[in-house]
C-alpha cells in the first residue's frame, strides 16, 4: 500500500509509528509544514518527509488527513486536482463531514471517515469508519489498516462525534482515572514508579477480562465484592461522591462541545 498521511502532528504520527512498527506500507510519505519536527523519520527507507502535500498525494494510493479542521478545506482545494479516480480518502479530521469534503473533491471520489485515538501508536486503537456511498467499495481497505492497528467498527455517520468523545477524548478520560489510582497507591505507601505500574496493569487486566470473556462488568465486579469486605466500601464511597455520574455528565459536555467547536 502506498500511503501519504496529510498533517503529521500527534495523530498522524501516532498513525505513522503504528504503520511502522506493522511494516504496514510500500511506501510512507508524511506531510508537514515544519518538516524538521519529524525529519528524523526519513531514516526509514521506504519514507518521505515533506511539505509539499502534492507532491505525497501524486505518489500515494491511500491519503490519510489528519489535520485539524480549519486546515482542511484549504488543503482538499490544494490537492483536488491531484486525485485519481483510485484514490482513497481517508479523513480522521473531528465534525468534518463526508458532504463537505465531497463538495470539494467530488462524490465520484473514495471517501471514507475514521476516528482513531492516539493508542494507534502501539496497534490498540479503538477506531471507528464510515464512509461515502462510493467509498463503500473500498471501506475494507480502512479496515484492514485500522485492524492492524487495533480494532475498528463501522458506525452510521451521524455517530461520529459520539465515537470521537467516547473512543478519541475516551483516551484521556482513561488516562485520568489511571493517574487518580496512582495517586491512591502513593497514598497508601508504594512509590511513584510501583503505584503507577500496579494502575496500568490493573486497568489493562480489567478491559482484557471483559474483552476475553464477554462479560458485563458487573458479572466481573460480583466476583470482587466479597460481602462486607473493602472492594464494596470502597466502591460504595466512590459512587456517593458520584463516580459513575461524573463520568457520565462529562462525556456529556464533551459531546455538547464537540458539536460547537466542529466546521459542521
Ligand atoms: N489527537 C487525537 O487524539 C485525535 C485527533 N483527531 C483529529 O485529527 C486531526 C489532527 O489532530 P492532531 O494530530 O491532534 O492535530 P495536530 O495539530 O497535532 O496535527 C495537525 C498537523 O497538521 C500539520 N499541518 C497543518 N497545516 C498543514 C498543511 N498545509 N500541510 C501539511 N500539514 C499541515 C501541522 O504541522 P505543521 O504546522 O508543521 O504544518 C500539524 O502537525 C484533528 O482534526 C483532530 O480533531 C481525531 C482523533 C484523535
Ligand atoms: O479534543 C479534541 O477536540 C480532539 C478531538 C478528539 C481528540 N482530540
Amino acid at each position: 500500500m502506498k500511503i501519504a498521511i496529510i498533517g503529521t502532528g500527534n495523530l498522524g504520527l501516532s498513525i505513522a509509528k503504528g504503520l511502522i512498527v506493522n511494516n504496514a506500507f510500500t511506501t510512507l510519505y508524511l506531510t508537514k509544514r515544519k518538516t524538521e519536527e519529524i525529519q528524523e523519520y526519513e531514516q526509514h527507507s521506504k519514507l518521505k518527509v515533506t511539505s509539499d502535500n502534492r507532491e505525497a498525494v501524486q505518489h500515494s494510493d491511500i491519503l490519510i488527513f489528519a489535520v485539524q479542521p480549519t486546515q482542511m478545506e484549504r488543503i482538499l482545494k490544494e490537492i483536488k486536482d491531484d486525485l485519481h479516480e483510485n484514490h482513497v480518502l481517508i479523513s480522521t479530521v473531528t465534525g468534518f463531514k463526508i458532504p463537505a469534503i465531497e463538495a470539494i473533491v467530488g462524490e465520484e471520489q473514495f471517501i471514507v471517515r475514521s476516528m482513531p485515538n492516539t493508542a494507534i501508536a502501539v496497534g490498540k486503537s479503538m477506531t471507528c469508519l464510515c464512509s461515502n456511498e462510493k467509498g463503500k467499495k473500498r471501506i475494507a481497505i480502512a479496515e484492514a489498516i485500522f485492524n492492524r492497528l487495533g480494532t475498528s467498527i463501522i458506525i452510521p455517520e451521524n455517530k461520529m462525534q459520539a465515537a470521537t468523545v467516547i473512543c478519541a477524548s475516551g483516551i484521556a478520560f482513561w488516562m485520568r482515572l489511571i493517574r487518580a489510582t496512582t495517586q491512591g497507591a502513593v497514598q497508601l505507601g508504594f512509590d511513584a514508579k510501583d503505584a503507577h505500574e500496579l494502575s496500568m496493569q490493573t486497568c489493562l487486566g480489567a478491559a482484557s477480562l471483559l474483552i476475553e470473556s464477554g462479560k458485563h462488568p458487573e458479572e466481573e465486579i460480583d466476583k470482587v465484592t466479597t460481602p462486607r469486605g473493602c472492594t464494596i466500601e470502597g466502591l460504595n464511597e466512590m459512587e456517593h461522591n458520584g463516580l459513575s455520574s461524573s463520568l457520565i455528565k462529562g462525556i456529556q459536555a464533551s459531546f455538547k462541545k464537540i458539536n460547537t467547536i466542529t466546521t459542521d
